[in-house]
């Protein structure tokens, strides 16, 4: 804040534009058919409540993810490349949505990029 630059988080938005980003992707995921059945039974306040402090964690130094690690979270279920592109497809339109600039979008995606390696296996 002050004359500082704002960092990725306040540039997202801070607070309420990240819940509002969080929110228009699982509505985005809600109504794919290519990654819907991954979501069956899964608690979607946990998944929206981690998924916003897991953003805000690694756009900022304002919070700290207190759950388990992206590797740990996608083990066992296979998710593919395919799956992989639709949810960040889904995060693309999300951002759309709530018209964050794209050089904003972009950022965060190559920052949620690096977990690749740690959510799809082969
Ligand atoms: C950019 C890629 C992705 C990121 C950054 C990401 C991040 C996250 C985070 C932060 C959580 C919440 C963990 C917690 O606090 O408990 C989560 C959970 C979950 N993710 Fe992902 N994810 C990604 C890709 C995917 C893909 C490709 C799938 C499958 C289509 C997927 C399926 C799930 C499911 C089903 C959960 C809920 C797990 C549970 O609570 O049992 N994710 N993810």
């Amino acid at each position: 804040s002050g004359t500082q630059s704002p960092n990725l988080y306040q540039r997202l938005g801070g607070e309420p534009g990240v819940d509002a980003i969080v929110y228009h992707l699982i509505v985005n995921i809600s109504q794919d058919e290519r990654v819907i059945e991954r979501f069956r039974g899964v608690d979607i306040e946990r998944f929206r409540t981690g998924l916003v402090q897991y953003i805000c964690s690694v756009s900022s130094d304002e919070c700290q993810y207190q759950g388990d690690s992206m590797q740990v979270v996608h083990a066992g279920h296979d998710y593919t490349d395919t799956e992989f592109n639709a949810i960040v497809e889904n995060l693309m339109k999300a951002m759309e949505s709530q018209k964050v600039p794209t050089r904003v979008q972009n950022e965060l995606l190559s920052i949620l990029a690096k977990d690749y390696d740690s959510i799809v296996y082969r």
